[in-house]
């Protein structure tokens, strides 16, 4: 029975319960329900053990391996259990699984959260099981008690799907049970039995009894074959032997009704299925019997509804596939649609990409066009700068340079009265009866008030370096208190290497081009340090230098303008530190509480450079001034008294003077009044000679020194138009020269009195010079002496501020016929090393006729030919009847003023000379001597007794100077005053 039960799965118990029934006597003692709940637990307990074999028990914790009813369906309530046996049976079945985070058991029931969780799991579970063919329950089933039956079958069919696959089961798997299918078993299972008849006749397929067959040694399997043949002997056993046939014969056909029902059902089914064959692994159809009309109608019914179900799900599959199909139809266009858009987006790409390069390499070339313009642009600028200062030079202006102070801390909340700074030009905002304006000043250079000291140096650096070359060089500081004029040429008070104002950096830039130039040349670099204070002239390098008042010497034979101020040779930059420092102290000692000396007065730092060509033998001489001067701000004098006025005074003279001389040199007058103070006469040579000359003029941005800044700015504009004598000087050269040729002249007539050689006597009467240069030219290197034809500016080797070799006769030739020197007894400079002690020794045994040499060496002969002053002097210095006494002093008694006598004799320039000469109307003179020259020479000397010397100058007193021993210093004055007149004008172009 067990066997046959187990064949044809369905339920032999329920067949005898039904043929008892049938024969009225129900088995006394028999508890069917019991029975079938004993069955259902051997089912649940065999569903569980198995899912916990197949999940691990980890995984089914909350499924025991006995479970209540209720534990089961709670165990699988979450679907998680389910789902990962399912996995574990056709891996990615369900293809997600929603591990609940919490223990099913503790989430209440009515958790939504869990609800949703556990309703996926299982949802998805059953649509897994119902795709492979797998008979399910409902959802619902595992919500309420008591439907766990089902859930039981679905596990076992599972269970028989597994043990089909691991028996190596391909193609479709087929059920073998008569279980309804997905939804609802209710076709199948008898209404008045159907919980157990649910656990009995559902899914005890073939198959399953087979495989069941195969745990056999498990107790469970068995129990339901013995329980049934049990049942079917204690039903037999009280019944009367002659019942039994009967009833085993009833039982028999009724089993036989069943077994045809089931075999047709599944035939339906199979039908239904359009599989062919209907899966009865045992079944033999000879086997068959006609089924009684229930079974039948039982089974079509069956038939239809699995029929109907099928065709539900079918559409349901259908109408899912087409919406699928649609949807997938529509992916598709839609992707078309996408592709065909990225293929135009592409080609538009590519052709932005295509037009961007080309824009690109348009926008190259243009940029490239554009760069090339700005980089001609930035040339052809600084080829205008260049040829902008190389007409600076050649005119020999000065240079002007701008800077503007920062405001100071504490002022910062100010407004500048500076509005733009440029290259060359600042605006300045002014403001006016009309309201605000601007004014624009140009200059050759404007620093900002972020400009540093390196930058500001940098462009004075090439001036700079000019001082080693042989030039003259100032440079000076200008402008009202306080606006940074001490900060450009020293720095701040407290230095350091960066804030170091161009006095140091001048020297250290010194110093570094000679060490650089060691191997051609050997310098020398001295320095003076003075101060004017109160037109007083102060040495600041001796501590009592306060106290000692110094002389200005504008033709010192030495270079020295101020010959007695201390002269300090100096090697490094240290040296020069340390003698500023000197300097500083010793000003400020003068300064008083009310009165910063710094501001009072004006400081001059002096610094001599001696350079030795080493191979030629040639010295060059340079000198630089380095000047701060005095605040430049109109002092009103009713607001001072005392010391402060005459300070006052003493700086608005001088500083008016620097303007007199300024705007003179600006119109060109043949008058520029140098020694109307001590600043201008410290700075002739610097601003009326040959010198490179450069101010620094500063201004504050506060807008209350807004006047001030205008005049100061105005005056520098001024300066800047001042043209230094480059231009002049050719016109004054052959005017000069026609003087010389005229001295000459003179010269050879006494010559020729004394029985001199027959080349000078025999002078040709069209140009005196030739004649008488052919014997010196051997000795004589013309070509370093005389200026050049251009008359532009010249570095001192060619201009004068050099000596030719110690053996050479020019070096033998030193002027000393000023009448500064004569009187001043000035020291030699520089304190050169033996070799040129004896040269300085030399110079200061030369004794008449060296102011021929000092104007030989300031003004060369533009045809590079020597002049007649110069076989001159070759010849006659050394005479007993010099013109000039050996201890190069004139007889000054009667000249109590020295300064006087200074400004009398040598307040004109070289124009203001020449004027006199042009007027005078020298051309044409008898006996070598011009009444012309007389008049000319005569004019400048203010003193009575000198100018009635004059008118006696010519061949007899000279020839009385040759001749007579009894001619005594008068006479000598008498040539020599104008001669040193002379010298003195020529030397003052120097
Ligand atoms: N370019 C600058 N950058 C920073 N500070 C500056 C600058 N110029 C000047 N100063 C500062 O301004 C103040 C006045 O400057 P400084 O003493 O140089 O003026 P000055 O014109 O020399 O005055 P005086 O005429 O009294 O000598 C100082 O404190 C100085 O440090």
């Amino acid at each position: 029975m067990a066997a046959i039960e187990g064949a044809f799965s369905f339920s032999v118990a329920s067949v005898v319960e039904d043929v008892l029934q049938q024969h009225g006597n129900r088995p006394r003692g028999l508890d069917f329900d019991a029975r079938r709940a004993e069955e259902a637990a051997f089912r649940r307990y065999e569903a569980a053990s198995w899912l916990r074999r197949l999940v691990g028990v980890v995984v089914a914790k909350d499924l025991p391996a006995e479970p209540s009813e209720e534990e089961f369906r709670i165990g699988l309530r979450s679907g998680i259990i389910l789902c990962n046996a399912l996995n574990k049976i056709q891996q990615g079945a369900v293809q997600k699984v929603v591990e609940s985070p919490l223990d099913s058991a503790l989430i209440p029931d009515g958790a939504a959260l869990s609800a949703y969780q556990y309703f996926e799991n299982v949802r998805n579970f059953l649509v897994a099981m119902e795709e492979m063919g797998v008979p399910t329950f409902e959802a619902s089933d595992l919500e309420q008690g008591g439907k766990s039956s089902r859930v039981v079958n679905c596990v076992l069919a599972l269970k028989s799907y597994c043990e089909w696959k691991q028996a190596g089961g391909n193609g479709v798997w087929k059920f073998g049970g008569n279980v309804k299918p997905a939804t609802s078993g209710k076709q199948f299972v008898r209404k008045n039995s159907e919980p157990f008849m649910g656990s009995l006749s559902r899914n005890v397929s073939a198959d399953e009894k087979s495989l069941n067959s195969v745990c056999l040694d498990k107790d469970i399997d068995k129990k339901p074959c013995t329980s049934l043949s049990t049942l079917v002997r204690a039903v037999l056993s009280d019944r009367k032997p002659e019942e039994v046939p009967n009833l085993v014969e009833s039982l028999l056909s009724k089993v036989m009704e069943e077994f045809e029902h089931h075999v047709s059902g599944k035939s339906e089914l199979k039908k239904a299925n359009n599989s062919g064959d209907f899966n009865i692994s045992h079944g033999n159809k000879s086997l068959l019997k006609p089924c009684s009309q229930n079974v039948q109608n039982a089974a079509i019914s069956n038939r239809d509804g699995i029929l109907e179900k099928n065709q539900i799900y079918d559409k349901g599959t259908q109408s899912r596939f087409m919406k699928q199909k649609i949807v997938v139809d529509q992916q598709q266009k839609d992707i078309k649609v996408l592709k065909h858009t990225l293929c135009a987006t592409k080609s538009g790409m590519q052709y932005m990409q295509m037009k961007f390069h080309e824009e690109f390499h348009n926008l190259g070339l243009h940029i490239h066009g554009l760069a090339h313009a700005a980089s001609g642009y930035h040339r052809v600028l600084e080829e205008n700068r260049k040829l902008y200062n190389q007409v600076q030079d050649l005119k020999g202006n000065i240079r002007v340079y701008c800077r503007v102070r920062p405001f100071l801390p504490g002022q910062y909340n100010q407004l500048s009265t500076v509005g733009h700074v440029e290259e060359g030009t600042i605006t300045i905002n002014t403001l006016s009866k009309n309201g605000k304006g601007q004014k624009s000043f140009s200059f050759n250079k404007v620093f900002g008030p972020l400009a540093t000291q390196e930058e500001v140096f940098s462009d004075t650096r090439p001036l700079v370096r000019s001082v080693l070359d042989g030039y003259n060089v100032c440079i000076f500081a200008y402008g009202q208190t306080g606006s940074g004029k001490t900060f450009t040429m020293t720095g701040p008070n407290n230095l350091t290497e960066s804030s170091q104002g161009v006095n140091y950096r001048a020297l250290g830039d010194l110093f570094l081009l000679a060490e650089q130039r060691k191997d051609t040349f050997f310098y020398e670099v001295s320095v003076q340090m003075i101060e004017i204070y109160n037109e007083q002239v102060r040495d600041l390098l001796t501590s009592d230098g306060l106290n000692k008042r110094l002389e200005i010497r504008n033709s010192s034979q030495t270079g020295l303008s101020v010959p007695d101020a201390s002269l300090v040779h100096v090697s490094s930059t240290s040296d020069v530190i340390d003698l500023m420092n000197i300097g500083q102290r010793n000003r400020s000692v003068g300064a008083t509480a009310l009165n910063d000396r710094s501001s009072r007065s004006h400081s001059c730092l002096t610094v001599h450079v001696q350079g030795k060509d080493l191979t030629s033998g040639n010295i060059l001489r340079g000198c630089m001034h380095l000047v701060d001067l005095a605040g430049s701000e109109r002092v009103d004098k009713s607001e001072v008294t005392g010391d402060r006025l005459r300070e006052a005074q003493h700086i608005n003279k001088s500083l008016s003077a620097l303007g007199d001389v300024i705007s003179s040199l600006a119109q060109r007058n043949s008058h520029v009044p140098y020694r109307n103070s001590k600043l201008t006469q410290l700075l002739q040579d610097s601003l009326g000679g040959q010198a490179k000359t450069l101010m620094f003029v500063h201004i504050s941005p506060e807008p209350d020194a807004t006047g001030e800044t205008i005049s100061t700015l105005k005056f520098a504009e001024r300066v800047a138009t001042v043209e230094l004598g480059a231009a002049r000087v050719n016109k004054e050269s052959s005017d000069v020269k026609e003087l010389r040729e005229q001295v000459a002249s003179l010269k050879a007539a006494l010559a020729r009195k004394d029985g001199e050689p027959a080349y000078i006597q025999q002078k040709p009467s069209g140009s005196p010079c030739s004649a008488q240069l052919s014997p010196f030219q051997p000795t004589l290197n013309a070509k370093n002496v005389f200026p050049s034809p251009n008359g532009m500016r010249k570095p001192m080797e060619d201009v004068g501020n050099i000596e030719v070799r110690s053996d050479s006769p020019l070096r033998q030739k030193k002027p000393t016929m000023d009448l500064d020197e004569l009187l001043g007894n000035s020291p030699t400079w520089p304190p050169f090393s033996n070799h040129d002690q004896k040269n300085v020794d030399d110079d200061r045994e030369v004794g008449p006729g060296e102011w021929v040499d000092k104007l030989m060496v300031n003004k060369q002969d533009p045809n590079g030919v020597e002049s007649p002053l110069m076989s001159w002097n070759l010849n006659v210095p050394e005479k007993p009847c010099g013109l000039f006494p050996a201890n190069n002093r004139f007889d000054v008694s009667g000249i109590d003023d020295l300064d006087e006598l200074d400004a009398g004799t040598s307040d004109s320039s070289e124009p203001d000379l020449l004027w006199q000469f042009n007027n005078s109307k020298l051309g044409s003179f008898s006996n070598g001597i011009s009444p012309n020259v007389e008049k000319a020479l005569a004019k400048p000397a203010k003193s009575p007794e000198l100018r009635t010397m004059i008118p006696k100058l010519g061949p007899s007193p000279l020839r009385k100077a040759v001749n007579g021993a009894g001619q005594g210093h008068a006479s000598q004055q008498r040539i020599a005053k104008p001669t040193s007149v002379i010298k003195r004008k020529m030397g003052s172009r120097k």
